[in-house]
């Protein structure tokens, strides 16, 4: 677990993080969302103490990062791909880190298969694509067999089969009971991957909840109702407190209650042509909720999200 209390960074007058508590739970993959400059990376890098907080604290299991016997078997970081001796082979950069750590060196092996570097090793990771130098990166993570991995934008540069392994990857390691905290740009991505979620915006936390919580709260999820007697499925949703609104050719219910608006049209024997769940987006979600947040924007284009309905 990684906990976070008053966790604050200020370079001079800026607050880059501003009192963030938070706690990052094993069993589960969490996303870690924020506009650009919303002080993701600085709180990562604070979470592996390569920045000081200016107030607060953050504990690894319980410990600050440098009380930590062997970090790297306790938290594994993938912070930025290209951290690699530019003349060591792949096997050696892990070798290195390895043998500094009290790494048993079979590992080695064990993880550049797992990534899918293993004809690779002896190449240096100058000559790695974007794709392979971040599979050595997650390589790295790995390494130390740790209960709690973060990763800052993993997929980064990887074409679909590596977005794909990734996800898989990081949805195996929190099934283990693992602690999986994970920074994104894509919300798509993240949608599939993530199960909960920490938001931030201008170094504030905005949201700490589950996935399906977050979309519900910041985002119109609503049933589409289609009938021939709208009348009077208005009146009979209406008459069990369900708020209906009129859509552009049938009704629209706020919320996720289809199963409630079925069992009501058959008590009432009305036929149903459509009822359908329509989910917002991760992506419609966010960027309601950060709206006041983002702080490089385009004025110029219209990129706010459509509200939907009435
Ligand atoms: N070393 C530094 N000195 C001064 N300001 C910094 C430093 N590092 C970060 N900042 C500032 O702190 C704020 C948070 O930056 P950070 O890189 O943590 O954001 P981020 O959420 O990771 O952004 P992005 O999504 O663009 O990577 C930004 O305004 C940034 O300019």
């Amino acid at each position: 677990m990684i906990e976070l209390a008053g966790l604050t960074k200020r370079y001079g007058e800026r607050t880059a993080v501003d009192g963030l508590t938070f706690s990052v739970r094993p069993g589960r993959v969490t996303g870690f969302l924020g506009p650009n400059g919303a002080g993701k990376s600085t709180t990562m890098r604070m979470i592996l103490g390569l920045d000081h907080p200016t107030g607060g604290s953050v504990r690894i299991d319980g410990m600050p990062y440098e009380r930590l016997p062997e970090p790297l078997t306790a938290i594994g970081a993938l912070l930025e791909a290209r951290a690699v001796h530019p003349g060591r082979t792949a096997h050696d950069h892990l070798l290195c880190l390895a043998q500094s750590n009290g790494i048993p060196l079979r590992r080695i092996d064990e993880v550049l298969e797992l990534v899918g570097l293993t004809a690779v090793a002896r190449k240096r990771p100058k000559s790695f694509s974007l794709g392979m130098g971040q599979r050595l990166g997650i390589a790295s993570a790995m390494l130390g067999d740790p209960r709690i991995l973060m990763f800052d934008e993993p997929v980064n540069g990887l074409d679909p089969e590596g977005i794909h392994w990734v996800r898989q990857l990081m949805k195996q390691l929190a099934a283990d009971g693992r602690t999986v905290f994970v920074s994104s740009h894509l919300m798509s991505e993240m949608a599939l991957t993530a199960d909960h979620l920490v938001v931030i915006g201008r170094g504030r936390l905005l949201a700490d909840t589950s996935m399906a919580r977050f979309i519900e709260e910041n985002a119109h999820t609503f049933v589409r109702v289609c009938t021939p007697e709208p009348e009077r499925m208005r009146d009979v949703l209406a008459a069990a407190g369900l708020p209906v609104r009129e859509g552009e050719d049938c009704l629209e219910v706020p919320g996720s209650q289809a199963p409630r608006i079925g069992e009501l049209a058959a008590e009432h024997g009305l036929v149903l042509h459509e009822l359908t769940l329509r989910r917002a987006s991760l992506e419609e979600a966010f960027m309601r909720l950060t709206r006041g947040a983002v702080e490089y924007q385009a004025h110029a284009a219209e990129h706010g999200p459509q509200a939907q309905g009435g």
